[in-house]
């Protein structure tokens, strides 16, 4: 193996990451309910429209490409826990940039599946939590898909995080199923089915919480509560998509890992 690759004193605990999880899920489950004020308005991100010739992109495709390239100029992607959606060639920070700790292993930090995430997002998950139609708001849509987009990606790639302190609290449970590429065996070993259940249960009940149509008229009925997004339907996008997403981020790191 090689000298010292990665900052093993950095302090990282899988407490702290999933703290940082929990946290996450706030600006998830927020993400998703701004972006249910609109329809689908699948235009924006299915039909190449733009008035340029040469220019086949979407306009959500073009937003997001113009938008990477700003932030990453002002350092966005230098935060090992960014990952952009477009950009190959990540034009340097015009700003001094902030020095963040090596934590990742650095084979392994690259890993990005967010043109998985793109497809998954535009074609399985916006179809069931928004309004079908069109109301023509593209500009909008777009920022708010960008919302969206930017917090569920940095939620499944904080998986490396999380494959990275795993590995490092029980290496030679990892190291051979990494060595025989055995990718079952590895999502065995990161998989905690009582953790996943609690984050399911928690987003249903944030989306709840943040969701509500508030009133303030006394004597309303409680079991008539409104919700701008299904609460359950967040659990279930937890469930089905991002949580297993995650863990795919978590393996493919792994299999890298050793490197
Ligand atoms: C993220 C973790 O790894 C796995 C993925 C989880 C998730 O995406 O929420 C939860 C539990 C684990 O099965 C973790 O252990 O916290």
């Amino acid at each position: 193996m090689s000298s010292v690759v990665v900052e093993s004193d950095v302090q990282l605990s899988l407490d702290s990451i999933r703290e940082s999880l929990v946290r996450q899920e706030d600006t998830v489950v927020f993400s998703l309910i701004e972006r249910a004020k609109f329809p689908l308005n699948s235009p924006a991100f299915e039909e190449p429209r733009c008035l340029d010739s040469g220019n086949s992109s979407s306009l959500t495709e073009f937003f997001v490409r113009e938008i990477e390239t700003i932030q990453a100029k002002v350092g966005r992607y230098d935060n090992p826990e960014e990952n952009p959606f477009f950009l190959d060639n990540i034009p340097h920070s015009i700003f001094p940039t902030h020095k963040y700790p090596q934590v990742l292993y650095p084979k392994a930090s690259s890993v990005n599946i967010n043109k998985r995430l793109w497809d998954v997002y535009f074609k399985e998950l916006l179809p069931l939590f928004v309004k079908p139609g069109d109301d023509g708001n593209y500009a909008s849509t777009a920022a708010s898909d960008l919302a969206c987009l930017q917090a569920i990606s940095r939620r499944i790639h904080y998986g490396k995080f999380v494959a990275e302190v795993k590995f490092r609290d029980a290496p030679h449970d990892y190291e051979p199923a990494i060595r025989s590429k055995d990718t079952e065996a590895l999502m065995k070993l990161l998989t905690f089915e009582k953790v996943e259940e609690m984050v399911k249960k928690r987003v249903e009940k944030k989306a709840e919480t943040f969701g509500q149509e508030v009133k303030c008229v006394s004597g309303d009925d409680e079991s008539e509560k409104k919700y701008k997004v299904k609460p359950s339907l967040v659990s279930r996008i937890y469930g089905e998509w991002l949580i297993p997403l995650t863990k795919d981020v978590e393996v493919e790191y792994l299999l890298r890992r050793l490197d």
